[in-house]
Order: C-alpha cells, then structure tokens, then sequence
C-alpha cells in the first residue's frame, strides 16, 4: 500500500475503487470519526494541462450545497498529488443498481431517480452552473439508495451567467447534444436537457437511444434525433423523452417546464423543486462533541469553521459527525485526531 505522507494520521486508505482517465479513487477511513469516505487521488504529473479542471471542480463543490450531489469533505494538495475526500456511495453506479437481467427499470422506480437527477441539474442551474457531463457512470447510489450526481470537472460557470454559450466541446460523444457534436456555440442547460434525455432513456429501455461502434455512424445517428420508442414506453414517458432529445436546442424542454412535466409529477404530490441543504448550519451537539476533545470552545470551534476555506480536517470532522447524527448514530471522536484540527 503506497502511504501517502500528506493523509497520515488523517485517513486510513484502504482499495482502489474506480480509476478514471488521470485519476483513481480509493476507499478510506476517516480516522476522527471512523467514517467511510471516498478519496479522488491525482497526481499532478498526469494532470498535465488538466489541472485548471480540478481547480474548476473543487470551486464548484464547495459552492454546490445539495442532498444529490457528491458533498466534497476535504481538500488535500501536495507539491505532486490532489487529495479530494468525497462522500462515500457505497451503491456505486445507479446502472449497476439496475442489475443485468432486469436491465431497465420500471416507469415508477426510474421516476424516483430521474426527479433526484432533475432536483440536482435544476439546483445547478439555478446557480449558474451546467455540469456538461451527465452520464451513468457520473450517477452515483450512496447506503440509502439516494441518489448523487459526482464529477464536476467539466462543469462550467460561464462568467455572464448560463445564458451566455459555451464552445469547449467536452463530455462523451454518446450522451453529447447536437450542437455540442457539431461544435457550435451551445448552452450548458441546453446539453444538459439533452443529456439527461439520453440517461431517462437508458433507464427506461435498458439501452442508449444512439449506440453504435463508429463514431461517424453514431454522430449520424445523434444529428438524425431518431431513435427506437420500445413497445413498453407509456406515451407519456415517449412525449418527455422526445421533448428532451429535440436536435434543435430552441425546441428543447427547460429545465423548469422539466420540473413541472406531467411525467415528473405523476404519483407525486408537487413538481420537483431544487430546495436544497442549506448553506452551512449550526448543530450544537456536533461542535460539543468537538470541543470536548479538543478542548476549545463550541463557539471558537463554529468561528474558525465559518471563517475556513471549508475543506480542512476540521470541516470534514464536522461534516461527517453532522451525517452521522442525521442517520441517527452516535457522536464520537477519537482522541488521536485532536491534534488534527
Ligand atoms: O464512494 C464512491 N464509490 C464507491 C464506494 C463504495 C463502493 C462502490 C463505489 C461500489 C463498488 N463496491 C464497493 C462499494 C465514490 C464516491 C465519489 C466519487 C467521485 C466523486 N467525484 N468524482 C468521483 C466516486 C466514487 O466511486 C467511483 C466508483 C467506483 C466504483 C464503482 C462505481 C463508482
């Protein structure tokens, strides 16, 4: 097991989960609290020109406050590596939750994911954001089968506002809009409609509306919009899909006709709203818990964490004993992590 110096004392790594292009993430153990947490490893070498994304996605977790998006803990940077501690999602991938032989989800239970996924993109682009990479594997389960939204590299805040276009064609082909493919000016929210016409599909169906092993033949087939409406589609769900997957970013559905769809809201008391948690609250149990340890004040303690950059150790002790007494369990600290924070 490599030991990485800069989370000694911090976390326990235990084994790699996932390794993606120029980053991997590890299980761990946030030792203050005995925590499960993820840990997003990348070394800054193979960063190379990247590097202004982890910048973009730590900024845009830190702002980005909501019960289906990752919560980033802890951010660690060392001259060679970023250390992100993000929320643990112990489901793993929502597509793998969907199982191989049933391979696609009721009406029902994909409208119990699909509005967590419209509550998260609606909270985003409320705050200027569009995340230009929504795919399955970004579409995280965590214990409780809540659904989380992961991997902001590629979201964009453009400087006026997300009505302004973007042009950075980015994402993958298979879950990318028209006019991102043919790399025009685009809309974050716009693609993101799109995107998420592709993953309401996929949860419907079992498979992709565009598929092919051809790049040329899949773009063809995106440029078309046509796509098979299986037999088992409700007419409902074919008017949403078919409201969402419209080639022409103009004609497409907005993300709030999207809350209030008839499909979103069937079987539901209201339309998806994007209250989300709020910013950072007080709880004085947590901070009694901390002080009792480390013997400062609750009051200094709740100082110093409003005053922080909120991704300290001090922040994630917080954070994850806040979660725990959420889900009911007890507040503990151990004595070692005094000295942490
Ligand atoms: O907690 C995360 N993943 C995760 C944790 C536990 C388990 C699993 C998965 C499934 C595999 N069986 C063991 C249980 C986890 C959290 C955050 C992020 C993350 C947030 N921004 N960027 C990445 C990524 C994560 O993972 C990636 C992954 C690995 C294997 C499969 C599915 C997903």
């Amino acid at each position: 097991m490599v030991r990485y110096i800069a989370l000694k004392g911090l976390y326990d790594l235990e084994k790699t989960i996932g390794s993606g292009g120029f980053a991997k993430v590890k299980l761990a153990t946030h030792i203050a609290t005995g925590e499960k947490v993820a840990i997003k490893i990348m070394d800054k070498i193979s960063l190379g020109d990247d590097l202004p994304r982890v910048k973009l996605e730590v900024q845009a977790l830190k702002t980005l406050l909501h019960q289906h998006i990752c919560r980033l803990y802890q951010v660690i940077e060392t001259d060679s590596h970023y250390f992100m501690v993000i929320e643990y999602c112990s489901g793993g991938e929502l597509f793998d939750h969907i199982g191989i032989e049933k391979n696609r989800l009721s009406e029902t239970e994909s409208r119990k994911f699909f509005r967590q996924i419209v509550s998260a993109v609606a909270y985003l682009h409320s705050l200027g954001y569009a995340h230009r990479d929504l795919k399955p594997e970004n579409v995280l389960l965590d214990r409780e089968e809540n659904l989380k939204l992961i991997d902001f590299g590629l979201c964009a805040k453009p400087k006026n506002g997300i009505d302004s276009h973007l042009q950075t064609s980015c994402g993958s082909p298979t879950y990318a809009a028209p006019e991102l493919i043919l790399g025009k000016k685009y809309l974050g929210s716009e693609v993101d409609i799109w995107s998420m016409g592709v993953l309401l599909y996929a949860l419907l169906c079992g498979f992709l509306p565009f598929d092919d092993n051809s790049i040329e033949n899949l773009y063809r087939k995106i440029l078309s919009g046509k796509y098979d409406e299986p037999s088992w589609l409700s007419s409902s769900s074919k008017r949403l899909i078919r409201a969402m997957l419209q080639i022409d970013p103009k004609k497409r559905i907005t993300i709030q006709e999207l809350c209030n769809h008839p499909w979103i809201t069937a079987g539901f008391l209201n339309p998806v709203s994007f209250v989300h948690k709020t910013n950072f609250e007080k709880d004085d149990d947590v901070l009694s818990t901390m002080s009792a340890i480390c013997g400062e004040h609750a009051s200094d303690i709740w100082r110093k964490l409003v005053k922080s950059d909120r991704t300290d150790y001090r922040t994630a002790t917080y954070l994850l004993l806040l979660d725990r007494k959420l889900r009911g369990l007890s507040l503990r600290i151990s004595p070692s992590a005094k000295s942490h924070f």
